[in-house]
């Protein structure tokens, strides 16, 4: 049975990239928590959250959170308002650090690596793990200097790789023909679908390996969400993406990998297709076809 409402769009759902292997048989619910884990042994992982709990002060946010993310693909995070997608996201490279007064427990992992070890420069993991906001934040400076931003306070003085790179992250967020004769023009006059194609280009050249997205077309109109969709299925050939969305549709069309939130609570991950033709857990079923949440 489609779960999904058969709303405009959809259709697209059938020629949905598949992820580059299946995963294993025999997808196994976490027998501690009502979390499930996918395995995805045969995917090269680039994260995984082991037992991961969050707290805003008193408040848990997250509670014993299992996740793998495989390299190179695109994984979304879906689930009812307020369920952790968003402080899931930001755990990933530490925005929530900014936020007084939260703690987690658990193990994040980057390539393996705990990325909350004392050892961690945090800058560097940012760099590593970049970040793309639901309102698109470009600052109030040139095109170019939007882009060359992270070069500068990098300190790269050299100006035909700073040009370069500017030129590239613009290429490859699929704005350089629409801005490659204004770029000394304030990024503010840009249109929204632009300036979140711009801060997505910022975001790139950093060179990251990991793009979080945190509803990245959720301020923008159909032809500039599309806009951003494409974009999204080509960069995930470079980059491994996680993105918090509240359009199935669009979870359905750009992700491999879909997992679903609720109340804090991590209750399935699986291939997008799956979890939402054969979802396994009832919440599940019942929050894509839009009985609850
Ligand atoms: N800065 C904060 N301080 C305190 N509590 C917070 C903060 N940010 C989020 N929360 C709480 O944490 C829980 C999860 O919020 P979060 O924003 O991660 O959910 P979400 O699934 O992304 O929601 P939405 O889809 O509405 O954006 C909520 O109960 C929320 O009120």
């Amino acid at each position: 049975m489609n779960l999904i409402p058969p709303q405009a769009g959809f259709a697209q759902a059938t020629a949905m990239p598949q992820a580059t292997q299946p995963p294993v048989a025999g997808q196994a619910h976490s027998s501690t928590s009502t979390a499930a884990v996918s395995d995805h042994n045969q995917q090269k992982l680039k994260i995984e959250t082991r037992h991961m709990n969050f707290f805003y002060g008193s408040h848990q946010a997250l509670f014993d959170i299992n996740l793998k993310v495989p390299e190179r693909a695109v994984t979304a995070l879906i689930g009812p308002s307020g369920c952790g997608k968003s402080t899931y996201l930001r755990a990933l490279n530490r925005m929530n650090d900014i936020i007084e007064g939260t703690r987690h427990t658990g193990d994040v992992l980057l390539d393996s690596q705990d990325i909350y070890a004392p050892r961690i420069d945090v800058v560097a993991l940012r760099k590593r793990v970049g970040m793309v906001f639901q309102k698109s934040t470009p600052f109030p400076k040139s095109i170019f200097e939007n882009v060359a931003y992270g070069m500068r306070i990098a300190g790269i003085r050299n100006r035909s790789f700073v040009q370069e790179t500017v030129e590239r992250c613009l290429q490859q967020a699929a704005l350089w023909n629409e801005v490659k004769d204004r770029l000394k023009d304030s990024a503010m006059a840009l249109s929204g679908g632009q300036q979140q194609r711009l801060c997505i280009a910022r975001a790139l050249a950093t060179n990251p390996e990991v793009l979080l997205m945190d509803e990245p077309a959720s301020a923008l109109d159909p032809a500039s969400t599309a806009r951003i969709e494409d974009l999204i299925i080509e960069l995930k050939q470079n980059y491994t993406i996680v993105i918090v969305t509240h359009n199935m549709q669009q979870a359905a069309r750009i992700s491999e990998w879909t997992a679903f939130f609720c109340q804090g609570r991590l209750v399935e991950v699986g291939l997008t297709k799956q979890l939402f033709f054969k979802p396994r857990e009832k919440e599940t079923e019942d929050y894509i076809t839009g009985r609850f949440g």
